[in-house]
């Protein structure tokens, strides 16, 4: 096991930048998840780690020694990818073994069938079969052995890749998306899996996914990264309830948060549609501000006494709650509000509510920059 620590990595493609000074350090034992939209350099970022990719500049140390100058195989780390790379012409067994037989057999050993037979061969062989078989065990797969992987399912696929990482007791593991390949139903158990994978090998293990949900659900601590720069790292709910980037609000979280331009007034108030909400702020220089909430921090109450009214857009049905979306006067977006079954049943499509904010629940960001503003109350929660 090991702590991987990237410092200041820059990787440009045909002059395009990638990576733009990534700095990550993910502590032994810890699940980190790398989480960014389609083509952010998360994949570029992993394969920088495991030696696969070069880095224009910057660094690498893994177990706290520089690897900058390793090839792949000597950094010790396994990666499992989302087409599970196996080798279509051997068994479950022998993709599993192939690792093992690479890292301690020789060349010859390894190339002729007979040369297995010869006692030191023989001794190392048993010994990857007790390791084979026990973590065939451990994923459920031990009656595939001998298949080969034409003739597994797609999950079974992915437990064999993980095997073949596993067996090999690597430093770290270095995952790459690998249940997207998967249907929905399989992805939650494998997901579900994989995090007790973790728990119970205790490894560091590094996991890149578009999916928030699956970081959200699976990780220690979550890396957003966009457009080639880390945006935010933190725990799962930290960085749900506590954004410090407009574009980490939006990216976490479904359903989406909402978002609405305002502005800060010279008394620290948030002026939202021409109203104006108590919130002790320090406003920008040019006072223009986005103001986000979560479907779950705000509410609807009758037209009458409402400070902001709107007309019922939509309605979705999500069995257990309810999503109403709300269209506001002035506003391009609706806004999306959850609430329970038993209050949402009776709402119909146009008609006309109010919307209840509570200002100590307003997440609110500089237009210009998309950087965090937070009022005295929030700094000191964050600190
Ligand atoms: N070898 C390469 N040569 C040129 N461009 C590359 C190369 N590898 C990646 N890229 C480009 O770098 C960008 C980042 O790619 P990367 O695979 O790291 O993104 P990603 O965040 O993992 O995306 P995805 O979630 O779609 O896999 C993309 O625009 C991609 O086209």
């Amino acid at each position: 096991m090991a702590s991987i620590t990237v410092s200041d990595i820059s990787k440009a493609f045909s002059g395009q930048p990638i990576l733009r000074d990534v700095s990550l350090d993910i502590r032994d034992g810890e699940f980190l998840s790398l989480v960014g939209p389609s083509g952010c350099g998360k994949s570029t970022l992993l394969r920088i780690i495991a030696g696969l990719e070069e880095q224009d500049h910057g660094s690498v140390e893994i177990g706290g020694r520089s690897v900058d100058a390793e090839r792949p195989g000597r950094r010790d780390v396994a990666m499992v990818f989302q087409s599970y790379a196996l080798y279509p012409h051997l068994s479950v067994y022998d993709n599993m073994a192939a690792p093992l037989r690479q890292r301690s057999l020789t060349q010859f050993q390894r190339g002729f069938g007979l040369a297995r037979l010869l006692p030191k061969a023989r001794r190392k062989e048993a010994e990857f079969r007790r390791e084979i078989e026990a973590t065939a065990t451990m994923l459920g797969i031990s009656g595939l052995l001998q298949r080969k992987p034409a003739q597994l399912s797609g999950g079974q696929r992915q437990r064999v890749a993980l095997g073949r990482a596993i067996v090999r007791h690597p430093k770290a593991f270095l995952m790459d998306e690998p249940l997207s390949n998967l249907d929905a139903k399989l992805r939650d158990t494998v997901r579900a899996e994989i995090s007790a994978l973790h728990r119970r090998l205790g490894a560091t293990f590094l996991y890149v996914t578009h999916d928030q949900a699956e970081a959200m659900t699976m990780s220690d601590r979550i890396a957003i990264i966009m457009e080639g720069q880390v945006l935010q790292i933190g725990a799962p709910s930290d960085v749900y309830h506590d954004p410090a980037d407009l574009r980490v609000a939006r990216f976490i979280g479904s359903p989406r948060i909402n978002v609405l331009a305002g502005e800060i007034d010279g008394s620290g108030r948030a002026v939202l549609l021409g109203r104006a909400f108590d919130l002790d702020i320090a406003p920008p220089a040019h006072g223009k501000v986005q103001l986000a909430f979560r479907p779950h921090d705000a509410g609807l109450c009758n037209a009458d006494t409402a400070q902001l009214v709107g007309t019922i857009s939509h309605i979705e049905n999500l069995g257990s709650d309810i999503l109403i979306h709300l269209a506001l006067p002035g506003s391009e977006e609706p806004v999306i509000i959850r609430e329970s079954h038993e209050t949402a049943i009776h709402r119909r499509l146009g008609d006309s509510v109010g919307l209840k904010l509570d200002s100590k629940k307003l997440l609110v960001f500089d237009e210009t920059t998309g950087k965090r503003l937070r009022t005295p109350a929030q700094t000191e929660t964050a600190s």
